[in-house]
């Protein structure tokens, strides 16, 4: 029998937390061994309800594991990234525009022998995306509706003055290619960031960001045009507890995704 895969997990929020859960409750191959946390008693306080408690540890060190998630905000992607693949480590981003500034981590990942593996997060469908991408493809398009409180805090709403708060009709916040989207709203659109990279690149990748006080989920439509086939796909996420930017069916996915990493059936590409 093959050796399990150790995990370790920067993050313990909507993501992090509820991934670290189901890992401890038991998922063939894989076993947790790390946690990075920022409030460290609260982490040490959560753990210790774990059925086996793996190690708080600091986020660099997370790369003793064979498979590091990262699941903390985009402004620490960089640490857990660089550190998990310089030791050759499979490496699984939740903050994916953190990834679109720094494609040459890939080149580093080619040299370590590190992989990166994105999941499909809050997003669907990135199996039929890259298919298509694999022929020709005229445009890719993404069309993301939000709660308004699911937007607050973006940089973008910031620099440009706009307030979500006081919205009472759908509007047009962001309108424009993919690697500016992921800039200008880190916490908001890695789905963005993922369909670019599954598709025709961040520069090509359109993106809308509308602010719905109309909408209770997190409403993601994709649209591509290509020789093979034509796509049209939305998810309609609801909102996590612990953060309403984050949809619950983004540590689910990370979970799937990490459960093909072991599995003798996989299912989908
Ligand atoms: N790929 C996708 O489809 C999606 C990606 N995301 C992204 O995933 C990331 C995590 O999302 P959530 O879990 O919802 O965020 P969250 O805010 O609920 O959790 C982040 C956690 O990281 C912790 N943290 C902050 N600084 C840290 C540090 N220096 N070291 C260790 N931990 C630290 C925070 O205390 C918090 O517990 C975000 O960047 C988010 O934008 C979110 C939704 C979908
Ligand atoms: O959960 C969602 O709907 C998407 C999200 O926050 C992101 O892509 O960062």
């Amino acid at each position: 029998m093959a050796k399990d895969l150790t995990v370790g997990i920067a993050g313990l929020g909507a993501i992090g937390l509820h991934l670290a859960r189901a890992l401890d409750a038991g998922v063939p191959g894989l076993r947790l061994i790390a946690v990075a946390a920022r409030d460290q008693a609260k982490a040490a306080a959560t753990i210790a309800t774990f059925r086996t408690p793996p190690r708080l540890v600091g986020l660099a060190e997370l790369a003793e594991a064979d498979i590091v998630v990262e699941a903390a905000p985009a402004a620490v992607f960089e640490t857990v990234a660089t550190a998990a693949i310089e030791a050759g480590r499979i490496f699984v981003p939740s903050s994916v525009g953190a990834l679109l500034p720094r494609m040459h981590l890939v080149e580093r990942a080619r040299a370590t022998g590190a992989r990166i593996i994105v999941p499909t997060g809050a997003l669907l469908g990135l199996d039929a995306v890259r298919a298509a991408a694999e022929g020709e493809v005229a445009t890719i398009t993404i069309e993301t509706r939000k709660p308004p409180r699911g937007l607050l805090g973006a940089p973008y709403l910031e620099q440009h003055g706009i307030d979500v708060t006081a919205m009472t009709v759908k509007t047009l916040v962001f309108k424009g290619n993919a690697f500016d989207a992921a800039q200008g709203f880190p916490a908001n659109v890695n789905v963005a960031a993922a369909l670019a990279l599954a598709g025709i690149g961040p520069e090509r990748t359109m993106v809308e960001i509308w602010a719905d006080p109309e909408v209770t989920r997190n409403t993601h439509t994709i649209r591509v045009e290509a020789a093979a086939a034509r796509l049209t796909m939305t998810i309609e996420n609801v909102p996590s507890e612990e953060n309403p930017r984050t949809g619950k069916i983004t540590p689910l996915s990370i979970l799937a995704c990490m459960r093909g990493l072991t599995a003798t059936l996989k299912v989908g590409s």
